[in-house]
């Protein structure tokens, strides 16, 4: 009998939709192949679900990712400048970080490998481009400053105040490097975690627990360092890392940082779990308001966290590689996306981008 999995698509605002459509593709090609059945099911998330629930997490598409094997996520958010309009405020907060805290989803991890092929395209110095990395972000997803509480405002006038708080527990700061130091163990032997133990307590302990963990990996070779100096470092010499730990407010600006050096923000997937099969994959980009209706996005991201998809969530560890040598095959073929052309490229569109992915992969 034909194995069956129920996948809940949530394509959401921008570029979301587009770049998902490509990532579905390759999805069919993958069920042909391998005789498997992808029961997809759309629900709409953020802006998206606003027009047609004024809510930007309705209990329908919780209901359908409650039901699923896997989400996979496209991107949500408004343009930057209507970030206070009733549609667009809170978007973020209510429909992203809302599925990953009802689905306790604190382990984030983001590849970031820059493709030999994408050598020319990286801002690094190109003969330290040219040697190429693998950096893996593992990123503490449900907890930090982005969830603390309290929040808010208080007062009027010049006393008029916001506040945010970031914290930490003993447990969450362990299962989140426990998954940095098993993760490392299967690369390069080596955990990088990232803090401000000069100034912030939170990070200070932060760094004692990561110790703590640490005592219990010998065969993993463990470093911390300071937020400011790693955003540094990657730029100088990215070779350097392997795993690299964070919290959550670190990890998703450094996951930004690396991104671009591998290319571009559309080459880096991302999953998250909570420490079971079931997962959401994304983009780590967002919604690329000042791109999106032009069928110019780059859909690699959301192609390769459909191929990890397949290897965290179902288990397909043969096609997510093959999805994987696909996009190298495809790129080192000269094909570009307008993010990742050179001078002389001529880019092609999102949609010839899928096909082109989507038959590299049948031919595999
Ligand atoms: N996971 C999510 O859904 C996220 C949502 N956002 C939201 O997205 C909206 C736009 O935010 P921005 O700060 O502009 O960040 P963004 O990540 O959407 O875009 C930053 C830059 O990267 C480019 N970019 C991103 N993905 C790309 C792709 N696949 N191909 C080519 N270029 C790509 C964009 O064109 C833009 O120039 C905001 O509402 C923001 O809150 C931001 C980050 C993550
Ligand atoms: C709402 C943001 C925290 C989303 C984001 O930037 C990310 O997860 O990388
Ligand atoms: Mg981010």
């Amino acid at each position: 009998m034909t194995k069956t999995y129920q996948i809940a698509v949530l394509p959401g605002d921008g570029i979301g939709p587009e770049v998902m459509a490509e990532a579905l593709k390759v999805l069919k090609a993958v069920s042909r192949k391998e005789n498997v059945a992808f029961r997809t099911q759309e629900a709409l998330v953020g802006g998206a679900a606003w027009d047609h629930y004024h809510s930007h997490l309705p209990e329908e598409t919780l209901t359908i990712c409650r039901e699923s094997d896997a989400i996979l996520f496209g991107s949500v958010g408004g343009p930057v400048r209507e970030q206070n309009t009733p549609k667009w405020q809170g978007v973020e907060v209510h429909s992203l970080l809302g599925l990953r805290k009802a689905f306790g989803l604190f382990a984030n991890l983001r590849p970031a490998r820059l493709f030999p092929a994408l050598a020319f395209a990286s801002p690094l110095r190109q003969d330290v481009a040219r040697e190429g990395f693998d950096i893996l972000v593992v990123r503490e997803l449900t907890g930090g400053i982005y969830f603390g509480q309290p929040k808010g405002r208080t007062g009027t006038g010049e006393e008029e105040k916001a506040f945010d708080t970031m914290v930490y527990s003993r447990c969450e700061i362990r299962r989140i490097a426990q998954v940095a130091f098993e993760i490392a163990r299967k690369r390069r032997q080596k955990v990088t975690s990232i803090d401000k133990a000069n100034v912030l307590t939170t990070m200070v302990f932060w760094r004692q627990v990561v110790e703590e963990v640490a005592a219990d990996y010998p065969d993993v070779t463990y470093e911390p360092m300071y937020v400011d100096n790693a955003a540094m470092q990657m730029v100088k010499n990215p070779q350097q890392f392997d795993v690299l730990l964070c919290g959550n407010m670190f990890g998703d600006i450094l996951s930004d940082e690396a991104a671009m050096l591998t290319g571009s923000l559309g080459m880096l997937p991302s999953a998250s779990f909570a420490g079971s099969g079931f997962g959401m994959y994304e983009p780590g980009g967002g919604s690329a308001q000042d791109i999106a209706g032009q069928h110019i996005a780059n859909p690699i991201a959301q192609i390769l966290s459909t191929a990890m998809m397949l290897r965290y969530s179902l288990n397909m560890e043969k096609p997510a590689r093959d999805i994987e040598k696909a996009v190298e095959k495809v790129l080192a073929e000269g094909h570009r996306t307008a993010d990742i052309a050179g001078r002389e490229d001529t880019p092609v569109s999102t949609g010839t981008m899928g096909d082109l992915i989507t038959t590299a992969y049948k031919q595999l």
